[in-house]
């Protein structure tokens, strides 16, 4: 079972401003609304794929309840804590020629209804999967996803980590399973600028030597990187995609690769679906549905056949100016 547990999910309210001049009345040419958090996306990705997932979290208000009732309602199997006062936050995506992003607080959240998630925690057994993901509200430890993974160590959970800075950095001496930095975030970390895969790859391979399992870091369109579990490193590009909102293709990654290396897949193969997943559900108005990821699965095929082509004419070059 994956287990995906979100501190502070959202309504996502995506709006398309056609122009955003501060301190005057934009009008949007169109809106949506749908459930967010970062493991919300996780689990509704897994369970577009028809892999077994819980989403835990804390919920609060009208807000809550259309969580609740949208994913139950697409079949996501959902244990919350309810909180008694307040509401779960509403994240504004503003969607225009750039994307601006205001995401809210969230409500305050009592050290009872903090222990009864943990409670719910306890219940994960060994050979689960327990994702972290999203921020934790500022009402809360910043160090919340150690104490989770100091509470649980020793069980043979599988824990995945994707949090920025030091949560991320904090979490690597319980030697996650996975951890999905974005190319920026890794950057951050080691104070560089690593833009495409091959440039991120020897700073992933410091976060698999600190302790993490498999470390895959998106770069945006320019593909991602993974160092495995078994030492080696892989590269994966991204399909053809026309942008339409990016919101979730990170989680959609995550999800894609748990659910591939749940299959069975190798690594380059389960590298190649999470960036199908994350490519689907950035040309997606919400997250990806399965046709869509099948899709841009099998266009990645092509473009993955002349990146290795390139590679072997590259290393043949190379090897007639070495003789
Ligand atoms: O405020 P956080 O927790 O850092 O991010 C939350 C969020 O922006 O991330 C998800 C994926 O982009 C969205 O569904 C959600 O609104």
């Amino acid at each position: 079972m994956i287990y995906t547990v979100t501190f502070n999910p959202a309504v996502d309210y995506v709006m398309h401003p056609l122009t955003l001049d501060m301190g005057f009345t934009n009008r949007s040419s169109s809106e949506e609304v749908r459930c967010g958090g970062n493991g919300i996306n996780v689990s509704s990705i897994l369970n577009e794929l028809n892999v077994d997932t819980i989403c835990l979290g804390i919920i609060a208000g009208f807000t809550g309840d259309y969580i609740l009732d949208t994913l139950q309602s697409a079949g996501v199997t959902c244990n919350f804590v309810r909180l008694d006062k307040g509401f779960t936050r509403i994240n504004v995506k503003l969607n225009g020629i750039v994307m601006t992003i205001i995401n809210g607080m969230g409500p305050k959240i009592p050290n009872d209804k903090v222990d009864e998630l943990f409670g719910r925690l306890d219940r994960i057994k060994a050979g689960d999967t327990l994702v972290l993901t999203g921020s934790i509200p500022k009402c809360l430890p910043d160090d919340m996803y150690q104490i989770i993974m100091t509470r649980l160590a020793g069980r043979g959970i599988r824990f995945v980590v994707d949090a920025p800075g030091s949560l991320l950095l904090q979490s690597l001496e319980s030697e996650p399973f996975m951890i999905k930095p974005n190319n920026h975030e890794l950057g951050k970390l080691f104070d560089v600028n690593p833009e495409t895969p091959e440039e991120c790859m020897p700073y992933a391979r410091m976060l698999h030597e600190r302790g993490a399992q498999n470390v895959v870091v998106s770069c945006g369109g320019e593909g991602s990187a993974l160092v495995a579990a078994d030492g080696n490193e892989y590269i994966t590009k991204c399909p053809p995609c026309h942008l339409v909102n990016a919101t979730g293709a990170g989680d959609s990654m995550v999800a894609g690769f748990l659910a591939s290396l749940d299959r069975g897949m190798s690594y380059q193969d389960a590298l190649n679906f999470a960036s199908a997943c994350g490519s689907a559900t950035a040309a997606s108005k919400g997250l990806a549905k399965r046709a869509t990821i099948d899709k841009f699965y099998a266009s990645l095929q092509g473009v993955m056949a002349e990146y290795e082509a390139e590679k072997a004419k590259a290393a043949k070059c190379a090897k007639n100016a070495d003789k």
